[in-house]
């Protein structure tokens, strides 16, 4: 059973994220939190998340999911498909939460706990239907992390895990089954030891909070968006790989390189250390300024792993081809007028030292609006996989206006020609309240990725293409078709 309605219990720091991912994703989402600040503090992550959205993808996005604030619980989850618990982490109000819920919620309503480390047979103990309750957990920021672990009790239905498993990869995630149940699953467990050996560095007067946070993000943390600790030690030990790694480094694991075995006092000293310390290295950030750096950032990062067909790069680009395809088949092009082909804002990273949108840039916009128009006459990831493809021959832009990053643009499209194995296209780039930006003329010819020959496209691609070319005949030339460097001087 599909999943279009979401309930959210607990909407916090986590549950805001969640929102934020279902909604992006045409979910109608209901949020139950008694906090009487619960909407505002929502609304601050829904507007960071929009705005890293529109970074994102140049992807067709799909229809905002409404936000609905219900009442109570039993109003919230009533009519859900899936229930979202994110709800302190204490047993006990996790505990009376289920019961509030399985007395409102369909029987057939999935519940995944965002839990931190609660082993879900604790979660599932005292539910009337204990099968539809697993563990989905996920990472701050929700809408932009695509990792998600999914653990089941032992009451847990084999069939919604395989249902969470299923759902999870169409809202641009990545659900890795944990199958042996176990507290703090597998992250938190890794992220507990990195953070107790911090807490002792810090407490023992090693280094600050500033120097420790500099280790990670200009060394090793910037190795683990690409690759875990296995791969990278694995590459760590040369031409001999991993044998010969832990052949040289295995002795340490006797040495005294860690604390770990003792955890230290947590008391009020080391509180006031670590947080004073992480005041005079942050403070003069709001939390608000810290999530939008580190939104920019995880979106940059995952465009850069996406350009090298890498790790969450993979994820990105398989959400895009969801979107992409979804969009194809949701509505026939309007012919009486070039197409919107695609709608975003300026990558911050798409400005350069001028404080404008490189050149370099308006041809990846145009490139894909080219994408996003192969992909409309069904030229997509199944018929390429297939063996049929476009290559662009020949490109020509106007520069006629810059445009600064985070505003908004789009692009149009018009066949000027398209048959047998040619195809002539013409891009706007406009800015969003109509201002021209640029065009691009773009001359394709059909291949075979087997000969990387010319040939005919499929007879459906013929097809499509042939209904949108007959109808663009019929509007008006382009201003500056044909036209050449130079020209109108
Ligand atoms: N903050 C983080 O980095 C992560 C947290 N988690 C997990 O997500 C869950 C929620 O954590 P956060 O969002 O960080 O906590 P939070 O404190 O930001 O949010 C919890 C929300 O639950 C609401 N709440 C309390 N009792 C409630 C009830 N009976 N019914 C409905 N709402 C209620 C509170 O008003 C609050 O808004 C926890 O299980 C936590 O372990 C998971 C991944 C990361
Ligand atoms: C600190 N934490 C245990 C709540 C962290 C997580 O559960 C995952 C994350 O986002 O780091």
């Amino acid at each position: 059973m599909s999943i279009v309605r979401a309930a959210i219990v607990g909407g916090g720091v986590i549950g805001a994220g969640w929102a934020a991912r279902l909604i992006e994703n045409a979910i109608a989402v209901t949020v139950f939190d008694p906090a009487p600040d619960a909407q505002a503090k929502m609304q601050a992550v829904l507007d960071n998340a929009a705005q890293a959205y529109a970074k994102l993808t140049m992807a067709p996005r799909r229809d905002t999911g409404t936000l609905r604030f219900a009442a109570d619980l039993a109003e919230a989850v009533a009519d859900a498909d899936l229930i979202v618990e994110s709800v302190p982490e204490r047993l006990d109000i996790k505990r009376s939460v289920y019961a509030d819920i399985e007395a409102a919620a369909r029987p057939d309503a999935l519940i995944a706990s965002s839990t931190s480390g609660i082993m879900p047979t604790d979660l599932q103990a005292g539910m009337t239907h204990p099968g539809r309750l697993l563990v989905a957990h996920p990472f701050n920021p929700v809408y932009l992390l695509p990792v998600v672990e999914i653990v089941g009790g032992k009451a847990t239905d084999p069939g919604a895990i395989q249902r969470a498993m299923d759902f999870y990869p169409t809202i641009g995630m990545k659900p890795v089954h944990i199958t042996r149940e176990i507290e703090a699953f597998v992250a938190d467990r890794l992220l507990e030891s990195l953070w107790r050996e911090s807490l002792w560095l810090i407490k023992d007067g090693i280094c600050t909070t500033q120097e420790l946070d500099d280790i990670i993000r200009y060394g090793f943390g910037l190795r683990f968006a690409q690759m875990g600790i296995f791969e990278t030690y694995r590459v760590a030990g040369g031409e001999a790989g991993m044998r010969h790694f832990m052949a040289q480094f295995g002795p340490c694991l006797s040495w005294p390189w860690s604390h770990l075995t003792d955890v230290p006092d947590f008391n009020d000293e080391l509180v006031d250390l670590i947080a004073d310390q992480s005041d005079a290295q942050s403070g003069h950030h709001t939390i608000r300024e810290l999530e939008r750096i580190r939104d920019e950032n995880l979106v940059a990062i995952q465009q850069a792993l996406k350009a090298n067909d890498w790790g969450a790069g993979q994820v990105l680009a398989e959400y895009e081809r969801r979107l992409f395809d979804g969009a194809g088949h949701q509505s026939e092009p309007d012919l009486t007028a070039p197409i919107r082909t695609t709608e975003r804002r300026v990558p911050p990273d798409w400005t350069d030292y001028n404080n404008h949108m490189n050149e370099a840039r308006y041809l990846q916009a145009f490139a894909d609006a080219t994408d996003a128009f192969l992909r409309m006459i069904g030229c997509d990831a199944d018929y390429i996989a297939s063996g049929g493809s476009y290559f662009t021959v020949e490109t020509h832009i106007r520069h006629l206006a810059e445009v600064a990053a985070n505003e908004p643009i789009l692009t149009e499209t018009q066949v000027i020609a398209g048959a047998g194995k040619k195809l002539h296209l013409f891009h706007w780039l406009k800015h969003a309240d109509g201002r021209l930006l640029a065009t691009g003329e773009h001359m394709l010819v059909h291949v075979s990725l087997q000969t990387r020959a010319a040939t005919e496209p499929a007879a459906r691609i013929a097809k499509a293409l042939d209904e949108i070319a007959q109808g663009h005949a019929r509007l008006p030339a382009p201003d500056g078709l044909g036209r050449a460097v130079g020209q109108g001087r």
